[in-house]
């Protein structure tokens, strides 16, 4: 019986808004960069924003951080308002958030132990020794204490950052760029051994890249964000395989992208069924993995022009003409297969499609 209320208790807790932004515009020298960002994170979630170089995603992190200051808006952390319209503006040191810096920005002159105590100057001598020690655990560098930030790794940098930023317990991390530097197998471990350690402490956190891999192996949500406004926010897998708009589509290389106009050119070429009473402008999404191809003894349109090996199986380069005329102008898609395809290149090919396409109503 005890179970059972318990079980239910937990079924009933509300989730914590750990951030709220709402309408956030920043413009400098009449240039907008941040134009109406609005969006929600929950305690505990990782967010990823993801978007092209340039998108404005360091100057949101920044603005939450309070290090930029927009000209309108609202931002709350759990609940308290930190800024609004500008006429409620609290200060970075009174918003409790942790913030990594792109190259970590420790200091160079500073020992480990140092550096992490920086940010701990409001408490005793006593407590800020305990915090040390306990943040050095936390990412299990205790016996670094005494080194200076250029006797470390890359990686074991990077987690002297993550000391550094959860010692004063801040009730949001910000990180920019945090594996940018890094490469391979070292970074796919860094990034499990955080995401574990933010998941144990129930750590609140958005973090910045403009790699949509970091974003599927790191984040619980993704939101993209294009011209300085989230086009779309959802888990990795939902933002990949079903694109809101054009923008995200491309951004995430979610794969093949037709017009309706092209489309209904091409798809006559593909023997499936799907809708086609569509009038409104968008985008049909088809993903290369779908793609069944097979050699065509008949001049179909669609040639084979690359193949490539990529690790996972082969990636193919197909021309299709979008007229039956020789001189009609061709786009280029790409398929996916498990196998090496057995078809020459310059051959004829015929092609299916194994599901309903993703429509985009941009
Ligand atoms: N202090 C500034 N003065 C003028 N323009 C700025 C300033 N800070 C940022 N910008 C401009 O704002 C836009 C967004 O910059 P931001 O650094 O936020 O983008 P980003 O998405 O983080 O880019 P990247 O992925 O390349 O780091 C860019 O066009 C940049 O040139």
């Amino acid at each position: 019986m005890k179970d059972k209320n318990i079980s239910n208790e937990r079924y009933t807790q509300k989730k914590t808004t750990a951030l709220e932004l709402f309408n956030i515009q920043l413009a400098i020298d009449n240039h907008a960069i941040l134009q109406a960002l609005t969006f929600d994170l929950t305690e505990g979630e990782i967010l990823c924003l993801l978007g092209p170089s340039g998108c404005g995603k360091t100057t949101a992190l920044k603005t939450i951080a309070g290090l930029s200051i927009p000209q309108q808006g609202h931002i709350s952390l759990f609940g308290d308002t930190v800024f609004s319209d500008n006429i409620i503006n609290q200060p970075p040191e009174q918003r409790s958030i942790g913030f990594i810096f792109q190259d970590y920005a420790l200091f160079p002159h500073m020992t480990v132990s140092q550096n992490i105590a920086y940010g701990l100057s409001h408490l005793g001598k006593q407590e800020r020794q305990q915090r040390i020690k306990e943040s050095l655990e936390l990412v299990e560098l205790s016996d670094l204490e005494q080194r200076y930030p250029h006797e470390l790794s890359g990686g074991q940098q990077q987690r002297i950052a993550v000391a550094r930023a959860l010692a004063p317990k801040p009730k949001l991390l910000l990180m920019d760029e945090p594996f940018s530097n890094i490469d391979g197998q070292v970074k796919r471990r860094m990034m499990a051994d955080l995401r574990r350690l933010l998941k144990e402490h129930n750590i609140s956190c958005i973090f910045v890249t403009h790699a949509k891999e970091e974003a599927f192996a790191f984040a619980d949500k993704t939101a993209v964000m294009i011209n300085g406004h989230i086009e779309q926010l959802d888990i990795p897998a939902k933002v990949f395989n079903q694109p809101n708009t054009f923008a995200v589509a491309e951004f995430m290389e979610a794969g093949n992208l037709a017009t309706l106009k092209h489309s209904q050119q091409v798809l006559d070429k593909i023997p499936h069924q799907w809708p086609r009473d569509i009038d409104n402008s968008g985008y049909w999404l088809f993903k290369p993995q779908h793609l069944i191809l097979s050699h065509s003894l008949q001049n179909t349109g669609i040639e084979l022009i690359d193949s490539t090996y990529i690790g996972r199986g082969y990636q193919h380069d197909i021309a299709i003409r979008l007229t039956k005329s020789n001189h009609a102008p061709t786009v280029i898609w790409k398929a996916e297969t498990e196998t090496p395809l057995g078809i020459a290149i310059g051959e004829n090919i015929a092609l299916e499609y194994d599901q309903q396409p993703h429509w985009l109503q941009d």
